[in-house]
């Protein structure tokens, strides 16, 4: 992923800034109080200023800022954010008064809230799609992962100062200043990054094109989330899981602490390892699943995080709670990133800032509210399990087991109910396999074998595809693979046994093909998005089927197409990365389910396919070959799925040899047997004109 230079400049620049963020964080909690004069409540009450001001930027700002950054260019927004926070932490040991430590660390928390959207939009822009994952994996690993870095760095600048102090007084008596600096220095040098990212690029609007106010953009940001199911499973299902996190994180101090015995340092003990199990969970947790879905995978993950919650909220034991924390840590850390990059892929680049703005400052909402209510409502819990027990110091023993604080226990066990409610709430929502069994599809993932189909949807007035008289065959395969040269020869070797054979392809076999087929090859539609060409090939042979496909197979004949939807899955799937059931599902929709009866793939190295062509290079083919060999990968592993509906072969082999194949396996499948005395006398090429239906017109 880091090879990638542009995602790798952005990725310094996100580590810095995050360690800038946790650093100032510990600096300035370490700092108010040593400024504040009079009682310890009034020390203490500076320390949970210094939270108040960093969590209320996002709270009074995160959508409207995320609107902002939507309009904004995302590069500028990012290098000033930058600049400004550096300058302001920098400010705060030449004035070091509470008064500014709290406005300058809320104005520094401002700064944050363009960053942020204006970073994670980003990402998908400088990433392929099928490394968007990974990219985001990496992201969130070192916007926690650096939390505990930055403990260790304020530590050791801790000493370092105590060091400098026997030499230089000025470190001696102020002992945090050197992590201020440190801290504003880190986003000085975010800020080149960034600033050195050209391909960030400018966001464009054009002059005719109307851009709505902010009030409007957040306005529809809302009603976009509201509508697009995907991102209401997904904003169920994230704030459901912060509302438990809010939970454990608030009754985790004194539930380790003083329920478990634990002290401060069992406490230590657990938050190092959730910060070791969501650093696992981020990196290396979605590598095991493979291809299976991203969208099921958020929806399982989340509610199997419901799983260790459970015994964390039954079993009051420090090494049975470390062990399950470390877990759930694992999983919220494969569900996390797993969500974010649904969003990257699925939310499109005008609506995406103000789509992580609302995620990163409701979550953050969430959390503040939760962890500030979650100690009383478990005490009131508490009061009220001891006086329906009658215990009278509260305790309640349930088979061997004592709950000192049955409170918090019960709130984290509705915790875990809630979560596992959510987690199947948003399954539902996002799931996009429907159809094929979870569980064969999660074990048939991890094996690394290909994944079976997803059941075609019915058609729009409810029918299922419909059967057939005619044989349906498709010829698949990458660039100049020689699909067109078998098709024509198998036709003509059809037509002699006397059969109705009718010889077509895609894009462009009708009038309205034809026209979308020149949009979709245009060499000045480069930078076509992928939905865009996915709907447009979908269009294109939605009115293939009705118009050619299915009133020759009604009639009887025997249709031959020049590429079909598996041409789809391959090029905007594998070779765009668009998910493969979201492209099956849209053209299952536009054919009402009509597969080929079977499709012969041609199997060709890119780099020979490609070196065939006669003619300059459209608009797909012109793509680098990276593109066109996961193109490669997709048919095969298409094929691998189905091995029953295609025949795969080596297209480098001569004509003949191809043709001879292609011959005997379709004769089995043929109505009735084509005698082998005829072979001999069709082998021949040029073609017999093919039968073309009035209202089409051949692009050839
Ligand atoms: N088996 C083969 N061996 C060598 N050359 C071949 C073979 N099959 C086809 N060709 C040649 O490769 C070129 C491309 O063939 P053809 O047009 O049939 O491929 P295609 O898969 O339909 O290409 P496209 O993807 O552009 O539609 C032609 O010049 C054809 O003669
Ligand atoms: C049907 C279909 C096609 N494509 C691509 C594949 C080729 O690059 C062109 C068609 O050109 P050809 O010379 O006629 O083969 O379009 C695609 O990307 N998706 C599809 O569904």
């Amino acid at each position: 992923m880091l090879s990638i230079k542009p995602f790798r400049r952005l990725w310094v620049a996100l580590s810095l800034s995050s360690l800038g963020d946790w650093l100032s964080i510990l600096a300035l909690v370490a700092l108010a109080p040593s400024v504040t004069h009079g009682s310890n409540l009034a020390k203490t009450s500076s320390i949970s200023g210094v939270w108040v001001v960093t969590l209320l930027p996002a709270l009074l700002l995160g959508p409207i800022a995320g609107a902002l950054a939507d309009r904004l260019d995302r590069r500028v927004t990012m290098v000033v954010g930058d600049v400004i926070r550096g300058l302001l932490f920098i400010s705060i040991p030449l004035f070091p008064n509470l008064t500014w430590i709290f406005v300058a660390k809320f104005l520094a928390g401002i700064a944050s809230q363009f960053w942020n959207p204006a970073c994670a939009a980003s990402v998908p822009n400088l990433v392929p799609k099928d490394k968007l994952e990974r990219a985001n994996q990496l992201s969130q690993l070192m916007t926690y992962g650096t939390a505990p870095l930055a403990a260790g760095l304020f530590a050791l600048l801790g000493w370092l100062s105590t060091a400098l102090g026997h030499g230089i007084p000025f470190f001696h008596a102020n002992k945090v200043d050197l992590a201020l600096y440190f801290n504003g220095a880190s986003y000085f040098v975010s800020a080149i990054a960034v600033y050195t990212l050209r391909q960030i690029g400018k966001r464009e609007h054009s002059g005719r094109i109307s851009v709505p106010s902010t009030a409007k953009a957040i306005w529809e940001g809302w009603r976009f989330i509201r509508h697009t199911p995907v991102v209401r499973g997904l904003v169920i299902g994230m704030l459901g899981a912060f509302c438990a996190a809010g939970v454990v994180i608030g009754l985790a101090p004194s539930y380790i602490q003083s329920t478990l015995d634990g002290g401060s340092a069992g406490f230590s003990l657990v938050f190092a390892l959730i910060l070791i199990g969501l650093a696992i969970g981020m990196g290396f947790g979605s590598r095991p699943f493979g291809d299976f879905s991203r969208r099921r995978l958020f929806g399982v993950t989340l509610t199997a995080s419901a799983v260790p919650l459970t015994v964390i909220a039954l079993v009051p034991n420090l090494g049975v709670v470390a062990l399950f924390v470390f877990l759930m840590g694992v999983v919220s850390g494969i569900a996390y990133p797993t969500g974010f990059t649904i969003v990257g892929l699925e939310v499109d680049d005008d609506t995406r800032g103000r789509v992580f703005a609302f995620f990163q400052s409701t979550i953050q909402a969430i959390l503040l509210a939760v962890i500030a209510v979650a100690g009383f409502i478990a005490t009131g819990f508490s009061a009220a399990i001891g006086a329906v027990t009658g215990s009278s110091n509260g305790e309640v023993k349930i088979a061997h087991i004592t709950y000192g604080a049955p409170g918090d226990n019960l709130l984290l066990l509705l915790s875990a109910v809630l979560v596992a409610f959510v987690g199947i709430q948003s399954y539902r929502q996002l799931d996009d396999r429907k159809g094929v069994p979870l569980l064969e599809d999660l074990i048939t993932a991890i094996r690394d074998e290909p994944l079976k189909r997803v059941p075609a949807a019915p058609a729009a007035d409810g029918q299922q595809p419909h059967g057939h008289a005619g044989l349906f065959l498709a010829f698949e395969g990458g660039e100049g693979a020689g699909k067109t040269t078998q098709a024509r020869l198998i036709a003509i070797w059809l037509r002699e046994q006397g059969y109705d054979v009718v010889t077509t392809h895609e894009p462009g076999a009708t009038k309205i093909g034809m026209r979308l087929r020149a949009l979709l090859l245009d060499t000045a539609h480069s930078g076509m998005s992928a939905h865009c060409e996915a709907l447009l090939y979908a269009a294109d042979r939605a009115e293939h089927v009705a118009k050619i496909i299915d009133p020759a197979l009604e009639r009887g004949a025997v249709v031959i197409t020049d590429r079909y939807i598996d041409s789809s899955l391959a090029y905007q799937g594998a070779g765009r990365g668009l998910p493969t059931a979201e492209i099956e599902m849209l053209n299952g929709w536009a054919t009402h389910g009509r597969l080929p009866d079977l499709t012969v793939l041609l199997d060709l190295a890119p780099e020979a396919g490609l070196s065939r062509r006669a003619r300059s290079a459209d608009r797909l083919e012109a793509e680098p070959l990276d593109f066109h060999r996961r193109v490669r990968v997709g048919f095969l592993g298409l094929a691998r799925a189905e091995p029953e509906r295609y025949l795969v072969l080596d297209a480098t082999a001569p004509f003949a040899e191809i043709g001879q194949q292609i011959k005997d396996r379709i004769r089995e499948i043929l109505p009735d047997p084509v005698p082998h005395v005829s072979e001999a006398a069709t082998g021949s090429f040029p073609a017999i004109p093919d039968h073309v239906p009035d209202e089409v017109a051949d692009p050839w």
